[in-house]
This record gives C-alpha cells, sequence and structure tokens, in this order.
C-alpha cells in the first residue's frame, strides 16, 4: 500500500486493506515523527507463507518493530512474534460484531515465551508511539522530540483543566 524512500525501519502490517481506515493513525505517527515505514496487508489466514516469509526478513531487512493490526480471528500479530525477533504491537480491529473484543482477546492471550505488545480496540496511534518510544530508547534526539511531545501533552491537558474551572465558576 505505502513505502518509503527511505529505508523502513517500522512495518505496519494488517490482516486486510479494510483494516486501514483503522490503521492508519499508526502510520500518522510515523509522520508526525519522520520515521521512515512501510505498510502493507499480510495476512496469516490467507497468505500464510508469504506472511512468514515477511516475519521471517523484517528483522534483515532494517525493520526494528512490527505494528500489526487485525480483526476477528486476529492470529496476524502473533504469528509474526513466533517468526521473528523484533517487537511485535498488535492492534485488535474491531469488526461489525463483537465490538473488537474477539480481535482483543486473540491477540492479547499469548502463551509465554511469544510476546505481542497488545494495545487498546483500535488503538493504532498509540501502537505508533510506542513503536517511537521502542526507536527513541536508542536515539537520543528522538527521545528528546517524544519528551517535547509529552510535555506538549501535559500543556494540553493543563489547558483543559484550566477551561473546565472557568466554565465551572472556580
Ligand atoms: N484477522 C485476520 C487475518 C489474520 O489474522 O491473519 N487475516 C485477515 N484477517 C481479518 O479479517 C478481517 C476481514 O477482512 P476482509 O475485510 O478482507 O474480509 C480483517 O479485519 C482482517 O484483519
Amino acid at each position: 500500500m505505502t513505502a518509503r524512500t527511505a529505508s523502513p525501519v517500522v512495518g505496519i502490517v494488517m490482516g486486510s486493506d479494510s483494516d486501514w481506515p483503522v490503521m492508519k493513525a499508526a502510520a500518522e505517527v510515523m509522520d508526525e515523527f519522520g520515521i521512515a515505514y512501510e505498510a502493507d496487508v499480510v495476512s496469516a489466514h490467507r497468505m500464510p507463507r508469504e506472511m512468514i516469509a515477511y516475519g521471517e526478513g523484517a528483522a534483515g531487512r532494517g525493520l526494528k518493530a512490527i505494528i500489526a493490526g487485525a480483526g476477528g480471528a486476529a492470529h496476524l500479530p502473533g504469528m509474526l512474534a513466533s517468526v521473528t525477533p523484533l517487537p511485535v504491537i498488535g492492534v485488535p480491529v474491531p469488526l461489525k460484531y463483537l465490538d473488537g473484543m474477539d480481535s482483543l482477546l486473540s491477540i492479547v492471550q499469548m502463551p509465554a515465551g511469544v510476546p505481542v505488545a497488545t494495545v487498546s480496540v483500535a488503538g493504532a496511534r498509540n501502537a505508533g508511539l510506542l513503536a517511537v518510544r521502542m526507536l527513541a530508547a536508542h536515539d537520543p534526539a528522538l527521545l528528546a522530540r517524544m519528551t517535547a511531545f509529552q510535555a506538549d501533552l501535559n500543556a494540553q491537558a493543563t489547558e483543559k483543566g484550566r477551561k473546565l474551572r472557568e466554565e465551572a465558576g472556580r
């Protein structure tokens, strides 16, 4: 779907293009922080061989983290985690039925030894931010940008409180 010219360091994959409206929030974070990424459809169920090849080749191609989103019987994040040493962040994509609980439970309950860092249902933005933090741990410039991002969040929340106190007349 999307490929950047610089070598991607984050892979954003999903079970279907129907997941993109949720998953694009992770890509937007990459754009915000200027991180090269790739985005693609890789389905454990529908294209298992390609999925294994993607997971096995990810570290060798220079990726540092994988964000994997899937809905329903969401086996993609866990199966990728089983074939790559990279950190995998799972995004439960909500479908028409069950409010994403099926996706959440499919992704979060991994057996010991094969971790997937699972974010909230449709939490692709947090998945992106978590990937940035992983990269920032080894990149002082990126760490400074994450610190600035957090200071900005603090300022926004503080302003919300100020407005609320004003409205409440206190
Ligand atoms: N959960 C998985 C996997 C997988 O885990 O390998 N592959 C596709 N899917 C999911 O099927 C849903 C419906 O897909 P379609 O919209 O293509 O029918 C999507 O949310 C996708 O992530």
